[in-house]
């Protein structure tokens, strides 16, 4: 009825870009965040952070994993800092605390809007029955979904907070999702994942998940296959017999 194994009792969503149009917000604002730092380090002739740079090093990470893993890179290797360095501070925490700010004023000047898709497949599942958690790598989940109307639908979230307080490995490690189901009290194998980033659709396959759906924002679908999912749609709502 909703395009899943019927062994799957719960669903483990993904945020930006697979429950809110948020994705694109965040990667223009890691774009402007790294071309000014790496502008500031080489001059006019720098070499410009991609679509590409994102997807791979970037996207679905938790915020200081992405600094790290984009400057890598690059070979450029940063002293970690300490959470509140100033936004101009050349270290992991800095450039991290910049691209905040950043996402936060375009967050607050756009406003955030649900997939309409989104939310009918949110609507569909919690009819069947099925336990809803949101596994986002975002210390700013909390406010994503309040501001798209959407945690009235989320039994249990784990954010970037979440991951920062307990220690969690980021995505494409498996841990928040497993603790997405350890706080909804089913085995890995009862949920699925809903992803649109490589590192996510990645975690959900190193989990052990029950079923692993790519969801594909960004025309990367064979890029979702190869990591993991094993179906890939464009929108959630393709999932549902009665589009
Ligand atoms: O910087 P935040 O809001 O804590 O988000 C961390 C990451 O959260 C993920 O949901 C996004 O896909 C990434 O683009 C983002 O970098």
């Amino acid at each position: 009825m909703i395009g899943l194994p019927d062994t799957i009792t719960a669903c483990l969503f993904d945020l930006d870009g697979v429950l809110t149009g948020t994705a694109v917000l965040h990667r223009e604002a890691w774009k402007r965040t790294f071309d000014e730092y790496l502008r500031g380090k080489d001059g006019d002739g720098f070499q410009e952070f991609t679509d590409a740079d994102y997807a791979t090093y970037v996207d679905g990470r938790p915020r200081a994993d992405g600094v790290r893993e984009f400057l890598r890179s690059r070979g450029i290797e940063l002293p970690e800092g300490s959470p509140d360095d100033p936004v101009d501070a050349p270290t992991v925490n800095g450039i991290g605390n910049r691209k905040n700010e950043l996402v936060l004023k375009i967050i607050d000047e756009r406003g955030v809007n649900p997939y309409p898709g989104s939310v009918r497949y949110l609507e569909a599942a919690k009819q069947a029955g099925l336990k809803i958690a949101v596994v986002t790598s975002s210390a700013n989940g909390a406010k994503v979904l309040d501001a798209a109307d959407l945690s009235r639908f989320v039994e249990a979230r784990v954010d970037g907070l979440v991951i920062r307080r307990d220690h969690l490995k980021g995505k494409p490690a498996p841990d928040s999702f497993l603790a997405g189901a350890k706080a909804l009290g089913v085995d890995p194998k009862q949920a699925a994942v809903f992803e649109d980033a490589q590192s996510g659709v990645q975690a959900g396959k190193a989990g052990g998940f029950g079923f692993v759906v790519g969801v594909n924002r960004e025309n990367q679908a064979a890029e979702l296959r190869e990591h993991g999912a094993d179906v890939v749609v464009d929108d959630l709502a393709d999932l549902l017999e009665d589009k």
